[in-house]
């Protein structure tokens, strides 16, 4: 993962912050626990942390041991030769007096132990580099898993209150953001903090007045950091919710491109977006003068600072207080403390934006799954004896509008029956219901003998197939496509399920045949190809229950047969529910079932709901025969 860069005082997304509380940091550490299989090589890279950095501390120390043995050799303790390898013992003894005025090493000398030293620096960085990338990769690996089987195990209420695209960048961006963490900000955060503290330790040792010097330009910064902070936030706050505006009109006018080219709305459409991001770049402007403002400000006082350390340093040094060779390691330490304390504000940006992910993150965690994958599973094949029982529904999201009443249907073991009714009658949520996408409000469904709200739901989804208004195919071929129906059937299968479901002509006709890619990259299906691909993975799936939503718009009447021909292999001997919208294929179910105000209206065969005078279904059928005469003068 890329280091994300970004600029001095540019501030982390506003919306994904968080106020750090003590509730967010629990919250944000019962994520961590996916680091603790691998805590141990987490350790040796926290070991190497430490070592990298206390090499790092020592270069400014040995920097000013460079300048002193170049400024005044003639007061370095004198050694035979300038071979530092010969000299080890007494290289010790120098190193234990380093803090000591008197320049201890010859430019040789301090020349090998700077060498030494970057190797050993390169090292340990490496290894440091190496072994959280390790840590982070390989548990947000773990993460990601659980992230996934959560969401795709959770029941489809989930769903219906969250956007996909929400759902992509808790996967993405927000795993991201918490393996940034732990490859990249939790080592910066402690090399940070190391460096300020053992800087300004490091520095009190070399001159106690120069160090209380120099922190006292420090509630400068911190004055000026909060106050330009805050209106900065501000600023950043509005882009960012411009932006996200922006963003929606390019998804939403995307997605509906042809919406907008039939209404002939570009100009609308472009001068919106036009003004949008104008807006966006008023708001930007606004927040960079707050920010440059900052800069310069800190700019002036980090450098303005070094000076006045120059300065009060030289004048200790011009007394003899203090020795130039110290003045220089001190100002070295300086830069380095002023650049952790500039590090830290990203620091803490970094660190509301953690605890902002992992919440998000944990929220699925913690939903409850009604699928557990882990669990081996074994499919037994069910007769297909429906019972609906007095079942009764309102969506958890309309509370206030019962969409079934009270419906008590019977359909036997290999029975078609057809569920007819105006749009909206609640045709589909009952075979929903049947597939255990809801929970029931009142009653009970049965499948041989077992009420289905006991039963564990791939057992029961695994005896049902469902042949849909809209068929949706997965980007791939057309044959993965009907062998998910069964993952793991064979070739031969595949291709006699598509030669059942009328599919297979078509299929060779294509250059490519069986390998022809569908789906949004691919070729596009006519919409009774399509339905012949649904029934031909519904043929291999073999369920003992299927259900069919008949598709509103009429196929030809060619598409239609072919169709029709398919549908009626795919029901033999399998118990159907179809619901119907248009009556004249249902004629010869064993029962039609009327659907209104949430209840049975009427049922019978067709023959019988025919002759009944004022009937529902009667009437339907006599308008759905009056427009199709309609049609024909
Ligand atoms: N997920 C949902 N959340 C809330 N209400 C829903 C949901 N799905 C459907 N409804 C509502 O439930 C009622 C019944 O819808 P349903 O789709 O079952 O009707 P239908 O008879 O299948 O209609 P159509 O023939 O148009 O497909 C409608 O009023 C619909 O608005």
């Amino acid at each position: 993962m890329a280091k994300r860069t970004r600029s001095f005082g540019e501030e982390a997304s506003e919306k994904d912050k968080k106020k750090i509380s003590k509730e967010g940091f629990k919250k944000a550490l019962k994520v961590f626990r996916f680091t603790l299989p691998y805590k141990w090589t987490f350790v040796i890279g926290f070991i190497f942390l430490i070592l990298s950095q206390l090499t790092s501390m020592s270069i400014p120390l040995l920097m000013g041991q460079m300048v002193g043995a170049i400024v005044s050799p003639e007061k370095r303790t004198t050694l035979p030769d300038a071979n530092p390898m010969g000299n080890m013992n007494v290289m010790g003894d120098k190193l234990q007096n380093i803090f000591h005025s008197a320049p201890n090493f010859t430019l040789n000398e301090v020349t090998f132990l700077f060498v030494v030293l970057l190797i050993l620096q390169a090292a340990f960085s490496f290894l440091r580099v190496y072994t959280f990338t390790r840590v982070s990769e390989q548990s947000m690996r773990d993460l990601r898993k659980e992230l996934y089987t959560k969401i795709i195990t959770l029941p489809i209420t989930f769903f219906e209150k969250s956007r996909v695209g929400e759902l992509m960048s808790r996967i993405t961006s927000d795993v991201s953001q918490l393996q940034d963490v732990l490859s990249i900000t939790l080592a910066e955060l402690f090399r940070q903090v190391f460096t300020l503290v053992g800087g300004v330790l490091l520095i009190t040792l070399i001159s106690g007045k120069l160090t209380l010097f120099m922190l006292s330009t420090f509630p400068f910064l911190v004055v000026a950091a909060i106050i330009f902070g805050r209106f900065i936030r501000k600023n950043s706050k509005k882009v960012q919710d411009e932006l996200a505006k922006t963003n929606i009109i390019v998804e939403e006018t995307l997605q509906s491109v042809n919406v907008v080219k039939a209404f002939t709305n570009e100009r609308l459409e472009v001068s919106r977006y036009t003004s949008s991001i104008q807006r966006v770049v008023d708001y930007a402007l606004k927040a960079a003068t707050f920010r440059g403002g900052f800069i310069s400000f800190i700019i002036f006082v980090l450098f303005g600072g070094v000076v006045g350390v120059v300065w009060y340093g030289g004048n200790l040094v011009l007394t003899g207080e203090l020795d130039f060779k110290d003045l220089f390691t001190f100002i070295i330490y300086t830069g380095f403390i002023g650049g952790s304390v500039g590090g830290l504000g990203d620091m803490y940006a970094q660190i509301q934006k953690t605890i902002g992910a992992s919440e998000r993150v944990l929220e699925i965690l913690e939903e409850k799954s009604e699928v557990n994958v882990s669990r081996p599973f074994e499919f037994k094949k069910t007769q297909g004896n429906i019972s609906f029982e007095n079942v009764g529904f309102v969506y958890p999201s309309r509370p206030d509008m019962t969409v079934l009443k009270d419906i008590s249907i019977q359909v036997k073991a290999g029975e078609k029956v057809a569920l007819v009714g105006q749009s909206g009658a609640g045709k589909s949520t009952l075979v929903q219901l049947l597939m255990k996408l809801y929970p029931l409000t009142k009653g009970k469904i049965v499948i041989d003998g077992v009420n289905i709200a006991t039963q564990d739901v791939t057992e029961l989804r695994s005896n049902i197939a469902v042949v849909p208004q809209e068929v949706m195919l997965f980007g791939g071929t057309i044959y993965e496509n009907i062998a998910y129906g069964k993952p793991g059937a064979t070739e031969t299968e595949v291709y006699e399920a598509a030669r059942k479901a009328n599919a297979f002509d078509f299929i060779s006709s294509f250059p490519e045949k069986f390998q022809t890619i569908v789906g949004e990259r691919g070729v596009k299906l006519s919409g009774g190809q399509r339905q012949r691909v649904a029934i031909a993975r519904a043929i291999l799936k073999d369920p003992s229950i299927l259900i069919l939503d008949e598709a509103t718009s009429a196929l030809d009447s060619e598409s239609e047969k072919l169709v029709q021909d398919a549908l009626d292999e795919l029901m033999k001997n399998r118990t159907t529910i179809i619901i119907a919208h248009r009556l004249a294929t249902i004629r010869n179910v064993d029962t039609i079932y009327v659907l209104k105000d949430g209840e049975i209206a009427e049922s019978g065969s067709h023959e019988d709901l025919i002759l009944k005078e004022e009937g529902i279904y009667a009437n339907m059928v006599k308008l759905q025969f009056d427009n199709v005469n309609l049609l024909v003068e």
